[in-house]
């Protein structure tokens, strides 16, 4: 049974200045580093974007964006405990500042059971998981305009009884919408050029991978996508590349069919019913990424990126994401009422609590709700 200590969440959200975008953080997993990236976060707000001079170079990445001069709130859901914890373990050793749990505004939810730091549990789970129902709770009545969650243990979930592939489908679940996408967002630093890459398929074992493919599913992720790229970034006339399923995107039919049978007919009636939209026929997968790589390396090449890319399943589409962006990526899920990022890493429980966890997907994660939330407030 979890307890929320501080039952007046509306009272505390409605506070704040109606014109800043009020953004609720989750701290995920606590038995992962969770807390202590949500800290590191925050702690870029009482910087001034100059960086002290004894701070190590390679951290000047880490530290690029200044949340301070966003215009947001900022309120935590999890258990205050755990939080205060981190903080006195760290506070002498962590690579980078951290903000101090006392001067945060806190949604404190206590649950039960022991949780150790590196081990996702039954109990972790049920925390995770009771953190991020009440965020959801508390947006859907309108006392947030986005939701950025730390990462939590899907396997944990389970453990509790938490039977979802993962965050994203009991945000969708909870706020009752079927079309609904993983979309990761990455902005390059040496060029500006943005990655974006939505994942046709998510958390199915790969086996499932060509029952699920189907051509309404495609139909609808682009539909999906082109939504979003115009609603949430401005883009009215985009370009998608699309990756084939198959080596060499089947190779006429000799590697795999499906290219051939349904993909590219999808394509062309996705064509025919949205002339604005430039869609690439089937990319063979194994080659797909090189642009992409260019576009994010080089301001001469940024030309030859497109506006999105649709990958047909999870690893297809985060193996290349990952291998640019870890530092920076952002899963955003698209297709809800509401604003909701991520980092693009996991619990990563092989470090937590040491102080070396790198904020920097996170601080990104922030930024980017606190601009969707804000171009969404605009709009309305
Ligand atoms: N958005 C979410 O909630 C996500 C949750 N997960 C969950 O996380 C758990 C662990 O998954 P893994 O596959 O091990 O992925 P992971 O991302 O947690 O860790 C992979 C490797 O990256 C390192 N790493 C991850 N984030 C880091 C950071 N911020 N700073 C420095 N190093 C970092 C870890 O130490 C580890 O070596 C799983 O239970 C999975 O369900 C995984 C991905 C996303
Ligand atoms: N690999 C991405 C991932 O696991 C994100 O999951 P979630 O945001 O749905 O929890």
């Amino acid at each position: 049974m979890n307890t929320l200590r501080n039952s007046h969440i509306s009272s505390v959200a409605k506070s704040h200045s109606s014109s800043r975008a009020r953004i609720a953080l989750t701290i995920g997993d606590p038995a992962g580093i969770g807390t202590e990236i949500i800290l590191k976060s925050l702690a870029t707000r009482h910087l001034d974007g100059a960086l002290e001079p004894n701070l190590d170079a390679s951290l000047d990445r880490t530290l690029a964006r200044n949340l301070r001069g966003l215009e947001a709130t900022f309120t935590i859901f999890g258990d205050r405990r755990y939080l205060q914890e981190t903080y006195n373990l760290l506070i002498n050793h962590s690579n980078l500042p951290l903000a101090d749990p006392e001067y945060l505004e806190i949604v404190d939810i206590c649950t039960e059971g022991d949780i150790a730091l590196g081990i996702g549990n039954r109990a972790s789970g049920a925390a995770s998981f009771a953190y991020l129902d009440a965020a959801i709770t508390a947006t859907l009545a309108g006392d947030f305009d986005a939701i950025v969650t730390a990462p939590i243990s899907k396997s944990a979930w389970k453990q509790a009884g938490h039977h979802y592939a993962g965050q994203t489908e009991l945000l969708a679940e909870r706020s009752q919408v079927d079309d609904f996408g993983m979309l990761f967002v990455g902005k390059s630093p040496h060029t500006d050029w943005v990655l974006r890459t939505l994942l046709a398929t998510v958390h199915i074992p790969l086996q499932e991978v060509t029952q699920r493919l189907t051509p309404e599913l495609i139909e609808q992720k682009l539909e999906l996508l082109r939504r979003s790229l115009w609603r949430d970034f401005g883009i009215a006339n985009p370009r998608i590349a699309i990756a084939g399923i198959n080596p060499h995107s089947g190779e006429q039919g000799q590697l795999g069919r499906e290219e051939l049978e349904w993909l590219q007919p999808a394509i062309e009636r996705y064509r025919q019913q949205h002339p604005n939209v430039q869609l690439s026929n089937p990319i063979p997968p194994d080659t797909m990424w090189l642009n992409p790589a260019k576009a994010w390396h080089d301001r001469d090449r940024t030309d030859l990126g497109y506006d999105a890319y649709l990958a047909m399943y999870h690893d297809q589409g985060l193996i290349p994401v990952k291998l640019l962006a870890f530092d920076r990526a952002v899963n955003t899920t698209i297709g809800l009422p509401f604003v909701r990022t991520s980092p693009d890493h996991g619990t990563a429980f092989d470090i937590a609590g040491k102080g070396i966890a790198d904020p920097a997907s996170t601080i990104e994660a922030i930024a980017l709700a606190v601009e969707l939330a804000n171009i969404r407030k605009l709009a309305s």
